[in-house]
């Protein structure tokens, strides 16, 4: 992991101001004409997703005031605006984890600015292990739901003092993922002809970077989560705070190892792997649902 002067530093950020999410948004504003109502978190191995866009403007993440940046392979740094079936956008290739370092203001520090630029809608992505045994690899996954389990842990990214200008105190989760968004994902996917690979479920954050044990495994199974992953849950939270309207998607890149006698391990490569395979098909499923929306 880099640990130049600027990392550092947002590594030990405890927190950050309304005034800084300000200055970035204004940065920003004053940058581009594009005015997105829609942003993308592009997953690992899902930066593709950002090649969609016509008439781009490109910010790496470096040049952006405040701004942190990946460190995993996988996630390029750039802030990508441009449109999409009409609609102006914004796709972030490379998300912030918090296995890296970061805390959660930092992991989520761009779904503020977002709110700030105008945008009203956030699409999450990302890769992750399949514990449903109905889930093939290269599925893609609806999340009907998430379990927080960093949240569980007391790691919430609205942990702190609240800020009104954001959100209430106390926002509601139970309704986190958009019905309607989903219910036009899978519209936008049967009409792809994608039904054979397209399950809905309940994604679960682990906080990470170790994939998880046999015995955690089956644990998660029987909490009721069909995918496990280190991201998304902060940044959805972050969203519904202040009131974005969120859809998701995990592209299921392995199975995770549930049985004591498997010679399989879970790894970022095979990771890689899979997204590869499936990035036509989820630029396909994004696309069309960003034209029904
Ligand atoms: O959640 P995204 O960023 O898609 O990445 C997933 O893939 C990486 C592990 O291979 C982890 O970062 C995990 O969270
Ligand atoms: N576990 C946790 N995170 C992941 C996995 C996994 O099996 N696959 C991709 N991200």
């Amino acid at each position: 992991m880099q640990v130049g002067k600027r990392t550092i530093s947002h590594l030990k950020r405890p927190s950050y101001t309304y005034e800084n999410y300000r200055e970035t948004a204004n940065w920003l504003l004053a940058h581009t004409q594009q005015r997105p109502k829609v942003a993308i978190i592009c997953g690992s191995g899902l930066g593709g997703l950002a090649d969609l866009l016509e008439n781009k403007t490109v910010f790496p993440y470096k040049d952006i005031p405040h701004f942190p940046h990946s460190t995993v392979e996988g996630h390029a740094s750039q802030l990508v605006f441009g449109d999409l079936q009409g609609k102006q956008c914004v796709c972030m290739q490379g998300r912030f984890h918090f296995y890296e370092g970061y805390n959660l203001a930092t992991v989520t520090y761009p779904v503020r600015v977002f709110f700030l630029l105008g945008v009203e809608t956030l699409i999450v992505t990302n890769a992750a292990g399949g514990l449903n045994p109905s889930f093939k690899v290269g599925d893609i996954m609806l999340i009907k739901d998430h379990i927080n389990m960093p949240g569980f842990a007391g790691q919430n990214p609205l942990c702190g003092p609240n800020d009104k200008r954001f959100g209430v105190r106390f926002p509601c989760m139970s309704d986190a993922y958009d019905k309607d968004l989903s219910r036009l994902a899978k519209e936008a996917a049967e009409e792809l002809g994608f039904s054979a690979f397209i399950q809905q479920g309940v994604y679960c954050m682990l906080a990470g970077p170790t994939f998880e044990t046999i015995a955690e495994c089956k644990v998660l199974k029987t909490l009721g989560a069909d995918a496990v992953g280190m991201s998304t849950a902060p940044e959805v939270v972050v969203a519904r705070h202040c009131g974005l309207r969120v859809f998701g998607l995990s592209l299921i890149t392995n199975e995770v190892v549930t049985d004591y006698e498997s010679q399989k391990k879970a790894n970022h490569e095979e990771v890689l792997e899979t997204t590869k395979m499936r990035t036509m098909d989820l630029q396909g499923l994004v696309s069309n649902l960003l034209a029904k929306m």
